[in-house]
């Protein structure tokens, strides 16, 4: 299928005893990235993969992974999930006060920061970060769990990231994330999202691919 966005399936919503096929099934279906969420029962109520899961499924695929920190103290641990195999590695705006440093940090480590902000944190939180970083992930749902309905008011964020990377000529992409289905697919995209990460859709077979 011929798509003009990079499609970047969640696996927070495939058998977790058979991992390895979900990459499988992530190719074959033509996945982009690979969409990793990691979640500390702290930052989020619910816990899920670590850096030695992470560098197991490192070993059975040469998609790019996208790693999306879930997690309090972003910076106390960072450097396992780049070692693990994360190519992007988002961490949340409000688990981290000082994220010029964290960016900087995973760039030393030749690798892409991505910044992530809830549904209840507005743009202008970034404002001082987007000159500095590789991808902005918009949660469209409260992070902790998939399968949940996407919130429409969320897209407008997308859209004033887009204006304002339009204008400064900033280089970041954007991603959307949470309850993207084939429903609320055009939506996103009409936003102007340039990756679209999909867990329970994309896995029950409710996604467009
Ligand atoms: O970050 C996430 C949840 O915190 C997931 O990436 C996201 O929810 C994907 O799952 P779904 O498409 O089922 O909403
Ligand atoms: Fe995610």
């Amino acid at each position: 299928m011929n798509k003009e966005y990079i499609l970047a399936p969640s696996v927070l919503s495939a058998d977790f005893s058979a991992l390895g096929d979900a990459l499988q099934f992530i190719e074959q279906k033509g996945g982009d990235w690979v969409h990793i969420d990691v979640m500390d029962g702290h930052f989020v109520p619910n816990l899920t993969f670590g850096p030695p899961v992470i560098a197991a499924l490192r070993k059975r695929t040469s998609l790019p992974f996208d790693v999306h920190l879930m997690t309090s103290n972003p910076a106390e641990h960072f450097d396992s999930y780049i070692e693990a195999g994360a190519d992007y590695l988002t961490f949340h705006i409000e688990a981290e006060i000082h994220a010029h440093r964290l960016i900087s940090r995973i760039h030393e480590a030749g690798r892409k920061a991505g910044i992530s902000l809830v549904p209840s944190t507005p743009v202008s939180s970034l404002k001082e970060l987007l000159p500095l970083v590789d991808l902005i992930l918009v949660m469209t749902v409260d992070p902790g769990f998939g399968g949940q309905s996407l919130i429409p008011s969320c897209l407008e964020k997308v859209r004033e990231l887009k204006k304002l990377k339009q204008e400064n000529d900033f280089s970041y992409i954007v991603s959307v994330d949470g309850g993207v289905n084939s429903r609320t697919l055009d939506s996103a995209l009409s936003a102007g999202s340039d990756v679209i990460v999909t867990g329970s859709a994309f896995f029950s077979g409710n996604f467009p691919v």
